[in-house]
């Protein structure tokens, strides 16, 4: 998908909302047990539940390879039931030397079509660019993230022509030139939307993938006030706070009430940059 389809989806929708198919079997509405396929079941409700409301899934992959073979299948069927105008995300956080970085590439872009890819930056220039060789696909790398670990490294002063950097600065300012604004965008944990207008100096005009509102308890009022730009720029994921809204039958249409709460809180911030 290229930036200006996913703009206009931002545009016609009033949303930059990704919902996180983070599908664990053990959280799934008992009832859909019985079926061949537990795991695409409940993704195809929740898909169908709030595909007008939302911009990209973001399944993380870890959800269903942790299912072997069969986990896989699930991957595929789930893709192939997102509507064919909205962004997908294989959450992987890939990298590795080129040669197999290229592979990863092929497995996410070519075998299963995603539009796009999470990739660790920590193996440096060779074990990115790969992924960037594919027209209409996108790297999504990862700066400075939600978890509580992310100061062990990403905020380690570095030291560069003489001025002091945190680690994820360098990371932006480094890999802006293996991209563009076009294939390359940056993940920004929304429990650190301390740092996000910094992040907005170093990238103003990438498109940012937030994590962490929701269950991790990050404020998508202060990620879209200090991170939204002219084409919005934002795609905030929610995972476990939509798809677990309700555990009975009623699951996809919890799902798409979360969504909606969530959906008509960015409208209200969309009108600063992109009135109706
Ligand atoms: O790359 C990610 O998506 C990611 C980066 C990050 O910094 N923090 C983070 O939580 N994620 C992912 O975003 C999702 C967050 O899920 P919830 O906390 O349930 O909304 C999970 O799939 C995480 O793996």
């Amino acid at each position: 998908m290229t930036r200006q389809e996913l703009f206009e989806q931002i545009q016609r929708k009033r949303s930059y909302l990704c919902i996180g198919l983070d599908t664990d079997i053990k959280k799934i509405p008992p009832h859909l047990l019985n079926f061949e396929d537990p795991i695409f079941e409940f993704n195809r409700q929740i898909i169908e539940a709030t595909a007008d409301l939302c911009v990209a899934y973001k399944p993380n992959v870890a959800f269903y390879e942790a299912h072997g073979p069969k986990g896989w299948m699930s991957l595929e069927r789930t893709l192939s039931a997102i509507p064919k105008d909205v962004f997908t995300i294989a959450d992987a956080k890939r990298g590795d030397i080129g040669n197999t970085s290229e592979l990863y590439a092929r497995a996410f872009f070519e075998q299963m079509n995603f539009d796009s890819l999470t990739v660790a930056p920590y193996m440096g220039i060779d074990s990115v660019t790969p992924f960037l060789q594919f027209p209409n696909k996108w790297v999504i790398l990862l700066a400075l993230t939600s978890n509580p670990g992310h100061d062990d490294f990403q905020l380690l002063s570095v030291v560069s022509e003489g001025k002091s950097y945190f680690m994820f600065e360098k990371v932006i300012q480094n890999s802006h030139a293996w991209g563009t604004t076009e294939n390359l965008m940056y993940v920004v944990g929304a429990t650190r939307h301390d740092y996000i207008e910094r992040v907005r100096e170093l990238a103003p005009d990438h498109f940012l993938l937030v994590p962490g509102v929701g269950a991790q308890g990050g404020s998508l009022e202060e990620i879209s006030k200090y991170g939204m730009n002219k084409q919005c720029g934002l795609l905030v994921n929610s995972s476990r706070q939509i798809i677990y809204a309700s555990q009975g039958e009623d699951f996809a249409e919890k799902a798409r009430a979360a969504a909606l709460t969530v959906q008509q809180e960015m409208d209200r911030y969309l009108n600063d940059y992109l009135p109706r």
